[in-house]
């Protein structure tokens, strides 16, 4: 990208410390994080647990102020208006009221968005739609699988149309078939020319899925770039077996 032009999403030394417990000590969750990623990429923030990705996609999404740097959305700093209605976050785990239906939960978001009621309905049943979530619209919560529950997470995330969409762990607790869905669905938002930004401890899926990685450590970053270069300086061992059916080889890909 030219210098000057602006990032759709722009991390600059950013730091998050957190002070754990009454008067405890002090955790540095993020520290001097810089990465930059342009519109319409696919970016996977990758780390072991607890290596601060989900702090950082919070930054990133206005939940919480950086205690160092800078968090950017399309140049305007994350938690400002501007930059919040250019961004869907779907949190690493999403309280629902299970006794509504899934139609009356993107209400209820649609109801927090900007979205009137005249935009809201076409968007609600577009999104269902796009997460084969429309037979199972009118049924409560309760009954959905945790696969369904996922899909009715990113279906929140874009209903107001967002250029950025911002994932933590949305394959996470998810049978093959139920990944396999949730990566159809950011593919096909890449598609559309969105920008992505999805945490996950799975390489695999990432590397499928993704335009550029960003390894996380420590809350240090380890390593950043584009798929091919990043890959390119891991050691790889070819493994040869015979015919495996589909569902062992999406097991062995999971564990990977
Ligand atoms: N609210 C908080 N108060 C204190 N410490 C926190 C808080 N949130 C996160 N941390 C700590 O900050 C570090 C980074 O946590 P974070 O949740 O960002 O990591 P993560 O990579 O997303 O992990 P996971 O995969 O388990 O969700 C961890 O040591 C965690 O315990």
């Amino acid at each position: 990208m030219r210098s000057g032009a602006t990032w759709a999403v722009e991390l600059d030394g950013f730091g998050k410390t957190y002070r754990a417990g009454w008067g405890g000590r002090t955790v540095h969750a993020v520290e001097t994080l810089s990465l930059r990623l342009p519109a319409g990429q696919v970016l996977g923030l990758l780390g072991p647990n607890g290596s601060g990705k989900s702090t950082t996609l919070k930054a990133l999404a206005g939940l919480l102020q950086p205690s160092a740097g800078s968090c950017r959305i399309f140049g305007e700093p994350a938690g400002s208006d501007a930059a919040r209605a250019r961004i869907g976050y779907l949190p690493e785990s999403v309280r629902f009221a299970t006794h509504q239906t899934g139609r009356e939960f993107l209400r209820y978001c649609a109801g927090l968005s900007s979205l009137t009621d005249v935009q809201a309905e076409p968007r609600i049943e577009a999104v269902l739609a796009w997460t084969g979530l429309g037979d199972a619209a009118g049924r409560r919560i309760a009954s959905y699988s945790k696969g369904m529950r996922q899909r009715l997470g990113l279906a929140q995330a874009v209903l107001h149309e967002p250029q950025i969409v911002l994932l933590d762990e949305p394959t996470s607790g998810l049978d093959p078939e139920g990944r396999l869905a949730v990566v159809r669905l950011i593919r096909e938002l890449a598609a559309q020319g969105r920008t992505v930004v999805f945490t996950s401890h799975l390489l695999a899926q990432a590397e499928d899925v993704c335009d550029r990685l960003a390894m996380l450590g420590k809350g240090r970053l380890l390593a950043s770039g584009t798929v091919g270069e990043l890959l390119g300086t891991f050691e790889r061992a070819p493994v040869a077996t015979s015919r495996l059916e589909k569902i062992y080889l999406e097991r062995l890909h999971a564990l990977s």
